[in-house]
């Protein structure tokens, strides 16, 4: 049969099973015709070329995927080696149904592209039609999508075959799938496709489940003795005490079995509300205790419900803030990385990958606020690095005057312009060889120069201003910027090209505002004060502690970091007291926490001005106080002289003293 007629006649199957839906064993194929027409207005016979995302797009999906990607990596290599010799590529597409990662011949790479078998083609069901990948994003099921399955006429030659990957929340988190341009007639030759994707989509739902609560009690379930140690068929994460954290998709269907139903989507009750105690008929104590308690590992244990006896094994926490790209435990030089926060979620997952990505052959960028500390960063993924006896040399974009920026980075030859040092000098670029170079506020760097700096980082060798020789240089290039690259980008005023040099990877730092770990940072900061000054008598006491935690912080650590030196220039004696903070710090503990005074938002903290308001903290708290100096002296903490000072620093006079002046 020609292709067009095969065409003709799949358009009219389609049109025939709509009009006669049998809800047979394709009604999941039925189901997704009617969507292409009615809800997304696809026609058959229209050419459906593949369509792919932009490659910063891509970027941006790899990166959101990047902790799914990292953990099935392995398997999804090992499914390739399984079914290349069958002619099948691999795709491992994100939740929207972008493939964020792909393995193929690449000897066929023109017809996987033209096919949009490849990265960065988009296989939702609202674009490509019926297709394994976004059919299965819709269903939720495994599925194969089997030559005419397929909506669009275009993509009848094709078998494909997909499984979702669901996270420890039973959100979809991607589709995994493999497809071959040849295939025999019959649906059932892909019987064991399904079998083998729906096989490793376990794999790598149950690996990303490991590794996610690596940090809690996992407690292990099947129904054979034998296969509980290697088939692991039910996870289930737990606290100390019991109280259910997440299972895996097999886990919560045995939940759901004996009347737990989990949190899922569009399920009520929340994962806490349940203790491994109302599944299993066991103590607390027995089910943390089975290593001890068994010989091999294994105990028996009867649910409560059906009275199912089931085998279980458990897997004791690891170290819960590890980053996962520790290679080996006590690796001492991942600490400088560690040091830079501690519980903050999105802090954990970017030192996560830090710690991944410092010994990577590319370039970085890192990206947050002003003052949300990117140079630390730079210097930590430095520290950490193996180039960490190498320079690192930090260069401010933004801070350099244009007319020294060529000289300063690419250095000049002996006598090459009016004005220029006898000796030539040596650029900072070169200075940075075999180390790492700092770019920060890359966005300020001025077109010229980006043109001569993507050169460098193509041809890893900088020519000086009057050389004619160019000398090779050996650079892990990390800029920063607190700007939008995309925006300049579009604005004409950064080169695209020298954008996808420098971001390599991108690690993305959170506001201070929204960190977790703000108590952590105080007292790092307050440390770091300290050995600045050559001292480490002076602590802070906890209602300086607890005003800093209530003060609505900005984004800026900087801003922290100011109010802590304040404090400790100011303080008397060797204890930081809340009095001793900057006044809207002391505002805001005295009043609510909200009532924030106005935001300075790239400057130095506002509030030290000379003349008091009657808003002052100060002048509130002597009202108060009904002008009481040691009863306000009491509640700062500070020494009455302190309190007199201040108030002659804030021009506050006493009412009985007014009359007098
Ligand atoms: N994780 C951290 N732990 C302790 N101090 C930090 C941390 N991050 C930043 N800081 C401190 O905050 C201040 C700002 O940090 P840094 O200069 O690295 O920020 P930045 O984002 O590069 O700033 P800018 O945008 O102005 O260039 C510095 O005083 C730094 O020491």
């Amino acid at each position: 049969m020609s292709t067009a007629q095969a065409q003709r006649e799949h358009v009219e199957t389609i049109l025939h099973s709509l009009d006669h839906p049998d809800g047979g064993e394709d009604a999941v194929i039925e189901r997704s015709w009617r969507r292409c027409i009615d809800r997304y207005g696809l026609d058959p016979t229209a050419p459906s070329p593949p369509r792919y995302v932009p490659d910063r797009t891509l970027r941006e999906h790899q990166d959101q995927a990047d902790a799914l990607i990292q953990v099935a990596r392995a398997g999804v290599e090992q499914l390739y080696r399984q079914v290349t010799p069958l002619d099948y590529v691999v795709l491992l597409t994100d939740a929207r149904g972008i493939a964020v990662q792909f393995l193929g011949a690449s000897s066929a790479q023109y017809e996987h592209q033209r096919t949009g078998l490849y990265l960065g083609a988009d296989w939702s069901e609202e674009h490509a039609g019926t297709c394994a990948v976004g059919t299965c994003i819709q269903e939720r099921v495994p599925l194969t999508c089997h030559h005419s399955d397929h909506f669009s006429a275009h993509h009848i030659r094709l078998t494909c075959t997909a499984a979702p990957v669901f996270d420890p929340d039973g959100q979809l988190l991607a589709v995994l799938d493999i497809s071959a341009y040849r295939s025999p007639e019959s649906k059932a030759s892909q019987t064991f496709a399904l079998q083998v994707v729906k096989h490793y989509a376990r794999m790598i739902e149950d690996a990303y489940f490991l590794q996610r609560y690596s940090g809690y009690h996992i407690v292990c379930l099947d129904r054979s003795r034998e296969f509980v140690q290697i088939n692991r068929r039910y996870l289930i994460a737990i606290e100390e005490d019991g109280t259910l954290l997440a299972a895996n998709t097999a886990g919560r269907k045995l939940l759901r079995h004996h009347d737990l139903p989990l949190a899922g989507p569009g399920e009520a009750r929340p994962f806490r509300a349940w203790n491994i105690q109302d599944l299993l008929d066991a103590e607390i104590n027995e089910v943390l205790d089975i290593q001890r308690y068994s010989d091999d590992g294994v105990r028996a244990f009867r649910t409560h419900r059906h009275r199912e006896l089931h085998f279980a094994t458990l897997l004791e926490p690891k170290r819960r803030r590890a980053p996962s790209g520790q290679p080996r435990p006590g690796d001492s030089s991942l600490a400088p990385l560690e040091a830079l926060a501690d519980d903050d979620p999105a802090m954990r997952d970017t030192l996560t990958r830090a710690a991944r990505l410092r010994n990577e052959p590319i370039n970085l960028l890192v990206v947050g606020e002003t003052g949300t500390g990117k140079e630390r960063m730079a210097r930590a993924l430095h520290d950490s690095s193996r180039r960490r006896d190498q320079p690192f040399v930090a260069i401010n974009c933004a801070a350099m005057p244009e007319s020294l920026i060529e000289s300063e980075l690419f250095g000049y030859e002996p006598g090459s312009f009016t004005g220029a040092n006898s000796k030539g000098m040596k650029g900072l670029i070169a200075q940075a060889d075999g180390g790492t170079l700092f770019l920060d506020e890359i966005g300020d760097m001025p077109l010229q120069l980006q043109t001569r700096l993507l050169r460098v980082l193509a041809e890893q060798e900088v020519l000086p201003i009057g050389a004619s020789r160019p000398v090779k240089v050996d650079l892990r290039v990390v800029a920063a910027t607190h700007r939008d690259l995309r925006t300049l980008i579009d604005a004409g005023r950064f080169r695209e090209d020298l954008f996808y040099r420098l971001n390599g990877a991108s690690l993305r730092l959170p506001p201070l505002r929204e960190r977790a770990d703000q108590g952590y940072l105080i007292r790092r900061l307050f440390e770091d004060l300290q050995a600045e000054r050559g001292e480490s008598q002076s602590r802070l006491r906890g209602d300086a502690m607890s005003a800093l935690l209530a003060y609505p912080w900005p984004g800026n650590i900087r801003e922290l970091h100011n109010a802590l030196r304040y404090a400790l220039a100011t303080c008397e004696g060797d204890e930081v007291v809340v009095g001793d903070l900057p006044e809207e710090c002391i505002s805001s503990h005295l009043a609510h926490p909200a009532a924030r005074p106005a935001e300075t938002p790239d400057g130095p903290i506002a509030g030290h001005s000379a003349v008091a308001r009657p808003q002052d903290p100060l002048h509130e708290a002597l009202r108060r106080h009904r002008w009481n100096i040691s009863a306000v002296a009491r509640e700062l903490g500070l020494s009455r002289p302190t309190i007199y000072r201040r108030m002659k620093r804030l021009g506050i006079t006493p009412p009985h003293q007014q009359d007098a002046l």
